[in-house]
């Protein structure tokens, strides 16, 4: 472990700075909010989308280095947010950020991440970040920002180092809806924004969020669906008093393995009701738990726009949107489930389809925001099955 006063000397003016768990100090200058915040460091090669990426609510506890040097400079608006809930806790960013210029830009980056209470690191070399996220895996870590400059490096790494790290940790409660809610909106369009919702709309869907992005309600009801979401921990009986056509399971933080209390028996059961089912991310990874296989923990995770991944049933390579950290081990599906999808990148498993239900489930993020919407089918196909 590198003492970390001594493993890089605090360069002049700097006001930000990355604590590793082993001690690495990392500087730079601070933006956005002041303060400190521990979670594990990732990396996200997506070139657009920082704000979707940063108030996606799979990111909590995660501090995130862009690998596109410039993050900030098309400012942020009021429409591209994902959630309301925390997402990731700050940022790593290899340039200054620029003043906002873009015509949908309202607030400045600098300014929107202070007022969400997350903390941004400029002037890092981001490829030297990452490049050691590959080789070792991704550290846990405090990113603080003192304006000041003045940082008790022992103590922010200390905190680093007891910090109980992603895996085992369940987040997706914490994050989740406390309350049911009709949901209301739409796509959105150049000019008018997001569209509305149409409450008699048949097939109905009720949607579980275990730390959901919106993009997809959004994209439920552009395939036709009525969505009503619910919280992580409803159960079965109060799922089933809605009356669902179909279920879907949400994308969320944390450890897939670590909802076993509570999610995982009630998608079991959802499961043995013939319930149609749709999963994405974590909802896929709950899936697969559901019918007895295992997940992992990623050596660095995918996070990007950019994912090639096979669809096995007729060859052809989706483009996709990823961020996950955790994956389902392929060799440990039952017979009774069908692996549809995987990673051109690294082989892992991309999709399942239990076999003689109409359920499944895909690793990535068929809603984008950010990221291509070759997978928008995906929505197509489970609101069609529930017709
Ligand atoms: N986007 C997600 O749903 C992420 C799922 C899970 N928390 C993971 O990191 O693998």
């Amino acid at each position: 472990m590198a003492d970390p006063a001594s493993s890089s000397a605090q360069p002049k003016g700097a006001t930000g700075v990355l604590v590793l768990a082993d001690g690495t100090a990392v500087w730079g200058n601070g933006f956005g909010a002041v303060g400190s915040a521990v979670g594990e460091v990732c990396f996200n090669t997506a070139m657009t989308g920082y704000q979707e990426v940063m108030t996606d609510p799979s990111y909590a506890a995660q501090i995130v280095t862009f690998t596109f040097p410039h993050i900030g400079n098309v400012g942020t608006n009021d429409e591209d947010f994902e959630s309301a809930v925390e997402g990731a806790v700050g940022c790593i960013v290899r340039e200054e950020v620029t003043p906002q210029s873009n015509f949908r830009s309202t607030t400045e980056f600098t300014d929107w991440l202070a007022a969400q209470g997350k903390i941004g690191l400029s002037g890092v070399d981001t490829r030297a970040l990452t490049r050691r996220i590959r080789l070792s895996g991704a550290p846990n870590a405090v990113i603080a920002h003192a304006p000041d400059g003045k940082f008790d490096l022992h103590a922010l790494m200390a905190r680093a180092r007891e910090w109980a790290g992603l895996e085992g940790m369940d987040l997706a409660q914490r994050v989740s809806r406390e309350k049911s809610q009709d949901w209301v909106g739409g796509s959105w369009e150049l000019g008018s924004g997001y569209g509305g919702a149409d409450s008699s709309a048949k097939p109905h869907v009720v949607a579980i969020d275990y730390g959901s992005k919106d993009n997809i309600f959004r994209n439920l009801v552009k395939a036709g669906a009525r969505v009503t979401v619910v919280p992580a921990r409803t159960s079965l009986a109060d799922i089933m008093a809605h009356e669902p056509d179909g279920v879907f399971l949400s994308n969320g933080p944390g450890d897939p393995a670590a909802t076993g209390a509570y999610a995982v028996p009630v998608i079991k059961a959802l499961l043995d009701a013939d319930m149609p089912l749709f999963g994405i991310c974590l909802g896929h990874q709950m899936l697969a738990l559901a019918t007895g296989a295992k997940t992992t923990k990623m050596h660095q995770g995918h996070r990007g726009a950019n994912h090639p991944v096979k669809r096995l049933e007729d060859g052809v390579v989706e483009i996709t949107s990823m961020n996950h950290g955790f994956a389902v081990d392929a060799d440990t599906l039952p017979d009774s489930v069908e692996q549809t999808h995987v990673s051109l990148f690294d082989g892992s498993n991309c999709g399942i389809a239990v076999k003689g239900k109409q359920a499944f489930g895909v690793q990535y993020h068929p809603e984008a925001s950010p990221g291509p919407q070759d997978s928008f089918y995906l929505f197509e196909r489970f609101v069609g099955m529930l017709g």
